[in-house]
């Protein structure tokens, strides 16, 4: 049974705390009377008792200012996956993980959590219950996801006990809540243009969706309990809501709840598959003369059409996780916050 030990410093920096888990981070953080400063390369709110320190992660010197007198830093910063931007997912995600490796351990930083993502063992085929024990995706979805594996593999080999400097990655899948910027967004966007009538494949693949608040929990227990004894140490968790769900009830939940139609007419996951391959080429080929950007990419089709859950017996285990908040609760507060993206308005 794993016990919890207080932080020896709440001073910390949440790198990407102006982004939808960040925020949601830094204000948990002040909840529990943590001191807290944000980088990121927008300031995107302000809060009473947290440094905003505007910059970008690949720049050394603007990250040694926010880390002064910093112990714990959370690291949640990423381009969004839709900007399909190879470069920038490789200059941000592995360049700029190295430069804020390097601040951290020059600034005397002793803990770094790092957010990954559970997607860095897909690889668009089944996934049941799958454990940490998975191998790397040698083939993953997309540049994203390619670069999420290079950031955790960078991460977890920094862990070093000799040297005070102690990591861990936490690896969500599919957040949803109040404020997310692409689920609920892209699902009613695709859902007022008409497209949300058909499921892909048979209905029945089932996938992690998990609440932000259950997120920011998994964060804080790894921070607390990464000491130089722990087991979670240089390790990669699991965090989602624990209730894989069929992933298109998930999306019928919240598109009702919204006051749209659920998705009724079934489409062969091969032929959305093909189909998705054959526009996001086009996209690629035709980027210097027209810009557009199919909705349904092979990524989210590979998404939307096969099982992957994962199992979080392994947090359970080292650092006592539990979800807090049930996938029932979170949905209903999720559709609560969204007043403007109802039907009708
Ligand atoms: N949303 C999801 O379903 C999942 C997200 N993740 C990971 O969780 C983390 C947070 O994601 P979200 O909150 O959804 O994204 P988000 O886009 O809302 O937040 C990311 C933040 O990073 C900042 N950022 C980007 N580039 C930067 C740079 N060069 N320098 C400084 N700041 C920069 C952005 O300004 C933004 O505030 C990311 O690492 C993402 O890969 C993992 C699994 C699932
Ligand atoms: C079919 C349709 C239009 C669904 C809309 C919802 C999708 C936009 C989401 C469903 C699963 C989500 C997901 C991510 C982004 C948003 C979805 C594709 C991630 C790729 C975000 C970043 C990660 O690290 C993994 C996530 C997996 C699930």
């Amino acid at each position: 049974m794993a016990t919890r030990i207080r932080p020896s410093s709440k001073r910390c920096a949440v790198i990407g705390g102006s982004g939808f888990l960040g925020r949601h981070l830094v204000e948990k953080l002040l909840d529990k009377g943590y001191t807290v400063s944000v980088f990121d390369i927008r300031q995107s709110y302000e809060l009473p008792g947290v440094t905003f320190h505007q910059g970008d992660l690949c720049d050394k010197l603007g990250l040694l200012t926010a880390l002064r007198d910093v112990s714990l830093v959370f690291h949640c910063a990423s381009p969004a996956p839709a900007s399909d931007n190879k470069a920038l997912f490789e200059r941000v995600n592995i360049q700029g993980t190295k430069t804020v490796i390097e601040a951290c351990t020059e600034a005397g930083v002793q803990k770094m959590v790092l957010t990954s993502s559970a997607s860095v063992v897909f690889e668009g085929t089944d996934i049941k219950n799958g454990s940490e024990e998975l191998p790397y995706a040698k083939k993953p979805i997309d540049y994203y996801t390619q670069t999420k594996i290079e950031q955790e593999k960078l991460v977890l080999k920094a862990c070093n006990k000799d040297r005070g400097f102690l990591t861990v990655a936490i690896r969500p899948h599919g957040i949803f809540g109040p404020r997310d910027p692409q689920l609920v967004p892209i699902l009613v966007d695709t859902a007022r243009r008409g497209k949300m009538k058909f499921i892909i494949g048979d209905g029945s693949n089932l996938v992690d969706f998990t609440y932000v608040e259950n997120v920011v929990h998994g964060h804080i227990l790894a921070a607390e309990f990464l000491r130089p004894e722990s087991p979670i140490c240089g390790k990669a968790y699991h965090i989602t809501n624990d209730e894989p769900v069929r992933f298109w009830d998930f999306m019928s939940d919240m598109l009702v709840g919204l006051g749209y139609a659920a998705p009724r007419y079934h489409l062969p996951y091969f032929l959305v598959y093909g189909l998705a391959l054959l526009l996001w080429l086009l996209s690629v080929l035709l980027r210097p003369l027209v810009a557009f950007k199919p909705t349904f990419t092979p990524m989210r089709v590979a998404l939307a059409g096969t099982h992957h859950f994962y199992s979080v017996s392994k947090a359970k285990q080292d650092m006592g996780y539990k979800p807090l908040v049930s996938l029932k609760d979170g949905i209903k507060r999720t559709v609560e916050s969204y007043p403007h993206l109802r039907h009708g308005v």
